[in-house]
């Protein structure tokens, strides 16, 4: 939950796990992103929300190492994200990060469970392991009776839910949802955005989610806003056999903070205009 005294810019980037600062980006000279700075703390939920267009997916690909920035920097743990040679990249996103975008992109020659397990086995562990795993969380986004199948067999909104829980099964520091309901229906939306942000808090896992849908800012995980289900019932067993999942105390908002995006830049909350003396870093925009 945003604390009540955290300033409304979010955290400052001391405390951040993840910062980017001043990112421009320029898809084929177009601009996208026009100086975005952003500070995510370790376990946060932060919705980026605006108009199509207005660079949400942009900004995740940059956060995420997917992309470049033209100008600006992202860093992760201490780490210059984007000055990592391509292969420190990748490795990072592999092991440390997931991602979640608008089209589940399965391997079709591999089983459901193999999809999901993905980043187990590409990272050595065991089948065994791998699919124990793979399956609770299959389990939890309610598709295990598909573990054997391939993803050809499946409803478009079933492999999403395969896509999900192949984001969620290594337990990644950041999880970057790109518009991850969009091929779901309105009731399955709800169950999906309540597990991916109950599976980051029980989890710890920090979780930055593009979404135009305006459930995703008005949910309750009390289930008492638009669209709730009774699937919060079934999310008390924690996937990996640890601690039960912690649910969000009743009437809090899914996520902690929003940041709205127009034109490639923020507008909400507002960007702090007025430096103070102590604070010179309070100048830039930053949320
Ligand atoms: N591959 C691309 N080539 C050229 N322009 C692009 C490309 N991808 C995005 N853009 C442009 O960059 C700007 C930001 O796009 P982006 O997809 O980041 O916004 P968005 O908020 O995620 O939009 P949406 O909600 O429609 O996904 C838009 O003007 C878009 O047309």
């Amino acid at each position: 939950m945003a604390s009540p005294d955290l300033p409304p810019s979010g955290p400052r980037s001391g405390e951040a796990l993840l910062s980017a600062r001043g990112l421009r980006y320029s898809h084929d000279g177009s601009p996208a992103l026009l100086d975005v700075s952003l500070h995510v703390a370790e376990g946060e939920i932060v919705t980026v929300t605006g108009p199509r267009g207005s660079g949400k997916t942009t900004l995740l690909h940059c956060l995420s190492g997917r992309l470049l920035p033209t100008d600006g920097e992202v860093t992760f743990d201490g780490l210059a994200v984007h000055t990592l040679p391509p292969a420190d990249r990748e490795r990072l996103r592999r092991d440390r990060f997931g991602w979640i975008g608008p089209e589940p992109t399965l391997v079709p020659e591999l089983s459901v469970w193999e999809n999901a397990a993905l980043p187990l086995l590409l990272a050595g562990t065991g089948r065994r392991t791998a699919r124990r795993a793979a399956d609770r969380w299959l389990e939890r986004l309610d598709v295990a009776d598909h573990a054997r199948d391939r993803p050809a067999g499946l409803l478009q909104s079933q492999r999403q839910r395969v896509a999900v829980a192949r984001a969620l099964v290594h337990e990644p520091q950041v999880l970057f949802a790109d518009e991850p309901t969009a091929p779901l229906h309105t009731a399955d939306r709800a169950q999906v955005l309540r597990t991916l942000t109950t599976a980051a808090r029980s989890h710890g896992i920090t979780l930055v989610l593009a979404s135009l849908d305006a459930a995703v800012l008005g949910l309750r995980a009390d289930g008492s806003g638009p669209g709730g289900t009774a699937d919060d019932e079934r999310e008390g067993a924690a996937p990996g056999g640890d601690a039960p999942v912690s649910k969000v105390a009743a009437g809090d908002a899914l996520a902690d903070r929003t940041v709205t995006l127009l034109d490639g830049r923020v507008v909400a909350p507002r960007p702090a205009t007025a430096p103070s003396a102590q604070d010179p870093e309070a100048c830039s925009l930053s949320v």
